[in-house]
Protein backbone atom coordinates (compact mmCIF):
# COMPACT_ATOMS: atom_id res chain seq x y z
CA UNK A 1 0.00 0.00 0.00
CA UNK A 2 1.30 3.44 -0.70
CA UNK A 3 0.58 7.17 0.20
CA UNK A 4 -1.92 7.11 -2.04
CA UNK A 5 -4.42 4.18 -1.10
CA UNK A 6 -6.53 3.95 2.15
CA UNK A 7 -6.78 0.88 4.55
CA UNK A 8 -10.63 0.66 3.76
CA UNK A 9 -9.83 0.19 0.20
CA UNK A 10 -10.29 -3.98 0.38
CA UNK A 11 -13.10 -3.55 2.88
CA UNK A 12 -14.77 -1.19 0.36
CA UNK A 13 -14.39 -3.33 -2.51
CA UNK A 14 -15.15 -6.78 -0.89
CA UNK A 15 -18.50 -5.45 0.70
CA UNK A 16 -19.56 -4.08 -2.45
CA UNK A 17 -18.94 -7.14 -4.33
CA UNK A 18 -20.78 -9.50 -1.82
CA UNK A 19 -23.49 -7.80 -2.51
CA UNK A 20 -23.84 -7.01 -6.59
CA UNK A 21 -23.19 -10.29 -9.40
CA UNK A 22 -20.74 -10.62 -11.50
CA UNK A 23 -21.94 -10.93 -15.45
CA UNK A 24 -20.24 -12.23 -18.12
CA UNK A 25 -19.43 -8.85 -19.31
CA UNK A 26 -17.39 -8.10 -16.09
CA UNK A 27 -15.59 -11.12 -17.04
CA UNK A 28 -15.05 -9.85 -20.86
CA UNK A 29 -13.73 -6.37 -19.42
CA UNK A 30 -11.01 -7.71 -17.13
CA UNK A 31 -9.73 -9.11 -19.83
CA UNK A 32 -8.95 -5.96 -21.72
CA UNK A 33 -10.23 -7.28 -25.15
CA UNK A 34 -9.46 -4.71 -27.31
CA UNK A 35 -5.61 -5.38 -26.33
CA UNK A 36 -6.00 -9.09 -26.04
CA UNK A 37 -7.16 -8.99 -29.66
CA UNK A 38 -4.64 -6.95 -30.59
CA UNK A 39 -2.09 -9.01 -29.48
CA UNK A 40 -3.19 -11.82 -30.92
CA UNK A 41 -3.19 -10.19 -34.24
CA UNK A 42 0.10 -9.64 -33.50
CA UNK A 43 1.19 -13.25 -32.55
CA UNK A 44 -0.30 -14.27 -36.24
CA UNK A 45 1.34 -11.47 -37.75
CA UNK A 46 4.98 -12.91 -36.02
CA UNK A 47 4.10 -15.58 -37.29
CA UNK A 48 4.09 -14.81 -41.09
CA UNK A 49 7.00 -12.53 -40.98
CA UNK A 50 9.08 -15.59 -39.21
CA UNK A 51 11.05 -18.04 -42.30
CA UNK A 52 11.45 -22.08 -40.83
CA UNK A 53 9.63 -24.49 -40.58
CA UNK A 54 5.65 -24.55 -41.54
CA UNK A 55 3.93 -24.97 -38.14
CA UNK A 56 0.44 -26.75 -39.28
CA UNK A 57 -2.80 -25.55 -38.51
CA UNK A 58 -2.74 -27.21 -35.49
CA UNK A 59 0.57 -25.49 -34.06
CA UNK A 60 -0.95 -22.45 -35.26
CA UNK A 61 -4.23 -22.91 -33.15
CA UNK A 62 -2.08 -24.14 -29.67
CA UNK A 63 0.11 -21.13 -30.23
CA UNK A 64 -2.54 -18.27 -30.41
CA UNK A 65 -5.01 -20.59 -27.66
CA UNK A 66 -1.37 -20.25 -25.25
CA UNK A 67 -1.17 -16.75 -26.28
CA UNK A 68 -4.62 -15.56 -25.54
CA UNK A 69 -4.50 -17.69 -22.22
CA UNK A 70 -1.24 -15.50 -21.03
CA UNK A 71 -2.30 -12.54 -22.42
CA UNK A 72 -5.81 -12.44 -20.64
CA UNK A 73 -4.18 -13.47 -17.42
CA UNK A 74 -1.81 -11.05 -17.43
CA UNK A 75 -4.29 -8.33 -18.09
CA UNK A 76 -6.07 -9.73 -15.04
CA UNK A 77 -3.28 -9.88 -12.89
CA UNK A 78 -2.97 -5.91 -13.86
CA UNK A 79 -6.41 -5.41 -12.82
CA UNK A 80 -6.33 -6.81 -10.12
CA UNK A 81 -2.68 -5.10 -8.51
CA UNK A 82 -4.35 -1.30 -9.90
CA UNK A 83 -7.87 -1.84 -8.24
CA UNK A 84 -7.37 0.92 -5.74
CA UNK A 85 -5.57 3.14 -8.22
CA UNK A 86 -8.12 2.17 -10.34
CA UNK A 87 -10.90 4.18 -8.38
CA UNK A 88 -9.45 7.20 -9.05
CA UNK A 89 -9.17 7.95 -13.08
CA UNK A 90 -12.67 8.08 -14.52
CA UNK A 91 -11.62 6.09 -17.56
CA UNK A 92 -10.73 2.95 -14.95
CA UNK A 93 -13.29 3.77 -12.33
CA UNK A 94 -16.42 1.63 -14.05
CA UNK A 95 -13.85 -1.31 -14.41
CA UNK A 96 -15.40 -5.11 -12.40
CA UNK A 97 -13.06 -4.63 -9.88
CA UNK A 98 -12.26 -0.99 -8.83
CA UNK A 99 -16.31 -0.91 -8.80
CA UNK A 100 -16.74 -4.15 -6.37
CA UNK A 101 -18.53 -6.70 -9.48
CA UNK A 102 -15.76 -8.96 -9.38
CA UNK A 103 -13.96 -9.90 -6.52
CA UNK A 104 -10.05 -9.77 -6.54
CA UNK A 105 -10.08 -12.96 -5.11
CA UNK A 106 -11.59 -14.90 -7.49
CA UNK A 107 -10.05 -12.80 -10.60
CA UNK A 108 -6.39 -13.88 -9.28
CA UNK A 109 -7.53 -17.18 -9.36
CA UNK A 110 -9.00 -17.26 -12.74
CA UNK A 111 -5.37 -15.32 -14.07
CA UNK A 112 -3.82 -17.96 -12.30
CA UNK A 113 -5.22 -21.18 -13.98
CA UNK A 114 -4.97 -19.09 -17.44
CA UNK A 115 -1.30 -18.08 -17.15
CA UNK A 116 -0.13 -22.06 -16.00
CA UNK A 117 -2.45 -23.82 -18.40
CA UNK A 118 -1.38 -21.28 -21.52
CA UNK A 119 2.18 -21.32 -20.38
CA UNK A 120 2.10 -25.65 -20.19
CA UNK A 121 0.23 -25.41 -23.70
CA UNK A 122 3.04 -23.19 -25.16
CA UNK A 123 5.69 -26.16 -23.93
CA UNK A 124 4.35 -28.98 -24.47
CA UNK A 125 2.30 -28.26 -27.56
CA UNK A 126 4.55 -25.44 -29.36
CA UNK A 127 8.06 -24.58 -27.83
CA UNK A 128 9.88 -23.98 -24.77
CA UNK A 129 10.97 -20.83 -25.89
CA UNK A 130 7.71 -19.50 -26.39
CA UNK A 131 6.65 -20.35 -23.05
CA UNK A 132 9.62 -18.48 -22.16
CA UNK A 133 8.81 -15.58 -23.82
CA UNK A 134 5.33 -15.29 -22.21
CA UNK A 135 7.15 -16.14 -18.78
CA UNK A 136 9.03 -12.57 -19.85
CA UNK A 137 5.81 -11.20 -20.53
CA UNK A 138 3.89 -11.92 -17.59
CA UNK A 139 6.70 -11.11 -14.85
CA UNK A 140 7.79 -7.80 -17.14
CA UNK A 141 3.76 -6.92 -17.30
CA UNK A 142 2.44 -7.72 -13.76
CA UNK A 143 5.94 -7.21 -11.36
CA UNK A 144 8.15 -4.98 -13.19
CA UNK A 145 5.07 -2.76 -14.87
CA UNK A 146 2.30 -2.92 -12.59
CA UNK A 147 3.53 -3.83 -9.40
CA UNK A 148 6.92 -1.65 -9.76
CA UNK A 149 7.32 1.09 -11.85
CA UNK A 150 3.91 1.95 -12.80
CA UNK A 151 3.20 3.92 -9.41
CA UNK A 152 6.96 5.10 -9.25
CA UNK A 153 9.16 6.33 -12.14
CA UNK A 154 8.38 7.73 -15.62
CA UNK A 155 10.70 4.54 -16.96
CA UNK A 156 7.14 2.30 -16.79
CA UNK A 157 6.36 3.24 -19.92
CA UNK A 158 9.66 2.18 -22.00
CA UNK A 159 10.30 -0.63 -19.74
CA UNK A 160 6.49 -2.22 -19.80
CA UNK A 161 7.19 -1.88 -23.68
CA UNK A 162 9.31 -5.22 -23.31
CA UNK A 163 5.79 -7.08 -22.13
CA UNK A 164 4.12 -5.67 -25.08
CA UNK A 165 6.66 -7.12 -27.64
CA UNK A 166 6.53 -10.62 -26.43
CA UNK A 167 3.24 -11.94 -28.27
CA UNK A 168 4.73 -11.26 -31.75
CA UNK A 169 8.05 -12.91 -30.65
CA UNK A 170 6.05 -16.19 -29.53
CA UNK A 171 4.02 -15.85 -33.04
CA UNK A 172 7.80 -15.86 -34.40
CA UNK A 173 9.43 -18.05 -32.49
CA UNK A 174 6.73 -20.48 -33.05
CA UNK A 175 7.89 -20.89 -36.34
CA UNK A 176 11.33 -20.32 -36.28
CA UNK A 177 12.14 -21.97 -32.92
CA UNK A 178 14.87 -19.55 -32.68
CA UNK A 179 16.19 -15.90 -31.48
CA UNK A 180 17.20 -14.69 -35.02
CA UNK A 181 17.65 -11.29 -36.60
CA UNK A 182 13.50 -11.39 -37.40
CA UNK A 183 12.64 -11.92 -34.29
CA UNK A 184 15.41 -9.08 -32.90
CA UNK A 185 14.05 -6.68 -34.95
CA UNK A 186 10.31 -7.34 -34.63
CA UNK A 187 11.23 -7.02 -30.83
CA UNK A 188 12.61 -3.71 -31.55
CA UNK A 189 9.88 -2.64 -34.14
CA UNK A 190 7.08 -3.42 -30.99
CA UNK A 191 9.20 -1.98 -28.29
CA UNK A 192 9.45 1.38 -29.84
CA UNK A 193 5.73 1.54 -30.93
CA UNK A 194 4.35 1.19 -27.44
CA UNK A 195 6.15 4.86 -25.65
CA UNK A 196 4.94 6.87 -28.29
CA UNK A 197 1.26 5.30 -28.57
CA UNK A 198 0.83 5.51 -24.89
CA UNK A 199 2.49 9.25 -24.13
CA UNK A 200 -0.33 10.71 -27.03
CA UNK A 201 -3.32 9.04 -24.65
CA UNK A 202 -0.99 10.04 -21.61
CA UNK A 203 -0.80 13.65 -22.38
CA UNK A 204 -4.52 13.82 -23.23
CA UNK A 205 -5.42 11.85 -19.86
CA UNK A 206 -2.70 13.53 -17.92
CA UNK A 207 -4.65 15.23 -15.27
CA UNK A 208 -6.43 12.30 -14.40
CA UNK A 209 -3.62 10.01 -14.41
CA UNK A 210 -2.00 13.10 -12.21
CA UNK A 211 -4.77 12.71 -9.65
CA UNK A 212 -4.86 9.05 -9.72
CA UNK A 213 -1.09 9.68 -8.52
CA UNK A 214 0.68 8.17 -11.91
CA UNK A 215 4.00 9.56 -12.07
CA UNK A 216 3.76 9.41 -15.92
CA UNK A 217 6.36 11.61 -18.36
CA UNK A 218 3.56 14.50 -18.82
CA UNK A 219 2.65 14.53 -15.32
CA UNK A 220 6.52 14.30 -14.29
CA UNK A 221 8.31 16.34 -17.51
CA UNK A 222 5.15 17.98 -18.99
CA UNK A 223 3.49 17.98 -22.35
CA UNK A 224 6.37 19.84 -24.68
CA UNK A 225 9.38 17.34 -22.63
CA UNK A 226 6.96 14.40 -23.38
CA UNK A 227 6.34 15.50 -27.29
CA UNK A 228 9.96 15.74 -27.82
CA UNK A 229 10.89 12.46 -26.32
CA UNK A 230 7.99 10.62 -28.65
CA UNK A 231 10.63 11.29 -31.58
CA UNK A 232 13.14 8.91 -31.22
CA UNK A 233 10.78 6.42 -30.79
CA UNK A 234 9.01 7.25 -33.83
CA UNK A 235 11.86 7.69 -35.38
CA UNK A 236 13.59 4.79 -34.70
CA UNK A 237 10.76 3.17 -36.27
CA UNK A 238 11.25 4.44 -39.70
CA UNK A 239 14.29 2.13 -40.98
CA UNK A 240 12.97 -1.15 -39.31
CA UNK A 241 10.51 -2.58 -42.35
CA UNK A 242 13.75 -1.94 -44.64
CA UNK A 243 16.07 -3.87 -42.52
CA UNK A 244 13.54 -6.51 -42.18
CA UNK A 245 13.34 -7.06 -45.85
CA UNK A 246 17.19 -6.34 -46.54
CA UNK A 247 17.67 -9.63 -43.71
CA UNK A 248 15.31 -11.36 -45.68
CA UNK A 249 11.70 -11.14 -43.65
CA UNK A 250 8.57 -9.51 -45.36
CA UNK A 251 8.12 -8.60 -48.84
CA UNK A 252 8.13 -5.53 -51.04
CA UNK A 253 4.66 -4.41 -50.35
CA UNK A 254 4.90 -4.89 -46.25
CA UNK A 255 8.18 -2.65 -46.76
CA UNK A 256 6.99 0.41 -48.66
CA UNK A 257 3.07 0.28 -46.93
CA UNK A 258 4.67 0.09 -43.49
CA UNK A 259 7.61 2.84 -44.12
CA UNK A 260 5.09 5.11 -45.39
CA UNK A 261 2.65 4.21 -42.23
CA UNK A 262 5.61 4.95 -39.98
CA UNK A 263 6.67 7.78 -41.78
CA UNK A 264 3.07 9.64 -41.48
CA UNK A 265 2.79 8.54 -38.13
CA UNK A 266 6.22 10.20 -37.42
CA UNK A 267 5.10 13.41 -38.80
CA UNK A 268 1.97 13.75 -37.01
CA UNK A 269 4.38 13.40 -33.78
CA UNK A 270 6.66 15.83 -35.21
CA UNK A 271 3.42 18.13 -35.89
CA UNK A 272 2.61 17.53 -32.05
CA UNK A 273 5.50 20.19 -31.41
CA UNK A 274 3.28 22.95 -33.02
CA UNK A 275 -0.34 21.86 -32.41
CA UNK A 276 -2.71 24.37 -31.45
CA UNK A 277 -5.47 21.97 -30.85
CA UNK A 278 -3.38 19.94 -28.40
CA UNK A 279 -6.27 17.15 -27.65
CA UNK A 280 -7.28 16.80 -31.15
CA UNK A 281 -3.49 16.28 -32.05
CA UNK A 282 -3.46 13.55 -29.24
CA UNK A 283 -6.24 11.82 -30.22
CA UNK A 284 -5.26 11.63 -33.67
CA UNK A 285 -1.88 10.68 -33.02
CA UNK A 286 -2.86 8.07 -30.30
CA UNK A 287 -5.70 6.68 -32.86
CA UNK A 288 -3.29 6.61 -36.04
CA UNK A 289 -0.95 4.00 -33.69
CA UNK A 290 -3.37 1.87 -33.74
CA UNK A 291 -3.62 1.96 -37.36
CA UNK A 292 -0.03 1.89 -38.10
CA UNK A 293 0.65 -1.46 -35.95
CA UNK A 294 -2.46 -3.07 -37.22
CA UNK A 295 -2.36 -2.30 -41.26
CA UNK A 296 1.48 -3.06 -41.12
CA UNK A 297 0.73 -6.03 -39.82
CA UNK A 298 -1.97 -6.78 -41.74
CA UNK A 299 0.56 -6.10 -44.57
CA UNK A 300 2.32 -9.14 -43.76
CA UNK A 301 -0.22 -11.52 -43.14
CA UNK A 302 -1.92 -10.57 -46.83
CA UNK A 303 1.62 -10.76 -48.66
CA UNK A 304 2.91 -13.86 -47.10
CA UNK A 305 0.08 -15.86 -47.67
CA UNK A 306 -0.39 -14.29 -51.46
CA UNK A 307 3.08 -15.07 -51.82
CA UNK A 308 2.82 -18.49 -50.80
CA UNK A 309 5.14 -18.18 -48.18
CA UNK A 310 2.63 -18.10 -45.45
CA UNK A 311 3.78 -20.92 -42.29
CA UNK A 312 0.00 -22.63 -42.70
C1 LIG B 1 3.87 0.20 -22.63
C2 LIG B 1 2.90 -0.48 -23.21
C3 LIG B 1 1.49 0.02 -23.41
C4 LIG B 1 0.81 0.93 -22.69
C5 LIG B 1 1.28 1.69 -21.44
C6 LIG B 1 -0.52 1.02 -23.28
C7 LIG B 1 -1.54 1.80 -22.80
C8 LIG B 1 -2.80 1.85 -23.32
C9 LIG B 1 -3.93 2.50 -22.69
C10 LIG B 1 -3.89 3.20 -21.34
C11 LIG B 1 -5.00 2.35 -23.49
C12 LIG B 1 -6.42 2.86 -23.25
C13 LIG B 1 -7.20 1.75 -22.61
C14 LIG B 1 -8.56 2.22 -22.13
O1 LIG B 1 -8.67 3.33 -21.62
O2 LIG B 1 -9.48 1.42 -22.25
C15 LIG B 1 -4.55 1.60 -24.65
C16 LIG B 1 -5.38 1.26 -25.69
C17 LIG B 1 -5.03 0.37 -26.65
N1 LIG B 1 -3.81 -0.26 -26.79
FE1 LIG B 1 -2.15 0.12 -25.71
N2 LIG B 1 -0.60 0.18 -24.35
C18 LIG B 1 0.59 -0.46 -24.45
C19 LIG B 1 0.89 -1.46 -25.35
C20 LIG B 1 0.02 -1.94 -26.30
C21 LIG B 1 0.30 -3.06 -27.17
C22 LIG B 1 1.53 -3.93 -27.12
C23 LIG B 1 -0.78 -3.19 -27.99
C24 LIG B 1 -1.06 -4.17 -29.10
C25 LIG B 1 -0.27 -4.99 -29.66
C26 LIG B 1 -1.73 -2.17 -27.62
C27 LIG B 1 -2.94 -2.00 -28.23
C28 LIG B 1 -3.92 -1.13 -27.81
C29 LIG B 1 -5.24 -1.06 -28.40
C30 LIG B 1 -5.77 -1.88 -29.58
C31 LIG B 1 -5.93 -0.11 -27.68
C32 LIG B 1 -7.38 0.39 -27.93
C33 LIG B 1 -8.37 -0.64 -27.56
C34 LIG B 1 -8.72 -0.65 -26.12
O3 LIG B 1 -8.69 0.41 -25.47
O4 LIG B 1 -9.08 -1.71 -25.61
N3 LIG B 1 -1.20 -1.42 -26.61
N4 LIG B 1 -3.22 1.31 -24.52
C1 LIG C 1 3.12 -12.40 -23.19
C2 LIG C 1 2.42 -11.41 -22.35
C3 LIG C 1 1.74 -11.91 -21.16
C4 LIG C 1 2.43 -10.13 -22.70
C5 LIG C 1 1.68 -9.02 -22.09
C6 LIG C 1 1.12 -8.20 -23.23
C7 LIG C 1 0.28 -7.06 -22.79
C8 LIG C 1 -0.95 -7.34 -21.99
C9 LIG C 1 0.61 -5.85 -23.23
C10 LIG C 1 -0.18 -4.68 -22.98
C11 LIG C 1 0.55 -3.62 -22.27
C12 LIG C 1 -0.47 -2.65 -21.75
C13 LIG C 1 -1.84 -2.68 -22.23
C14 LIG C 1 -0.20 -1.79 -20.87
C15 LIG C 1 -1.20 -0.84 -20.31
O1 LIG C 1 -1.50 -1.22 -19.03
P1 LIG C 1 -2.05 -0.13 -18.04
O2 LIG C 1 -2.14 -0.74 -16.69
O3 LIG C 1 -1.23 1.12 -18.15
O4 LIG C 1 -3.48 0.17 -18.68
P2 LIG C 1 -4.81 0.54 -17.93
O5 LIG C 1 -4.53 1.75 -17.10
O6 LIG C 1 -5.79 0.80 -19.04
O7 LIG C 1 -5.18 -0.64 -17.09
Amino acid sequence: MNKYESANDDENTASRSASVPSRWSDWKTVVKPGILMSNLFAAVAGGFLATGRPFGFPAFVYMLVGTALIVAAASMTNNVLDRHRDTRMARTRSRALPSGRLSPRIVAGAAAAAAGSGLLLLYVLVNPLCMLLGIVGLFVYDVVYTLWLKPRSTWSTSVGGVAGAMPPMIGYCSVSGELDAGAWLLFLLMFAWQPPHFWALGILKREEYRAAGYPLLPVVKGVRRTKLQMLPYAAALLPIPGLLYRFGYGGPFFTAFATGLLLVWFVMCVRGLTAKDEARWAKGTFRFSLYALTLSFAAIIAESALSGTAPL
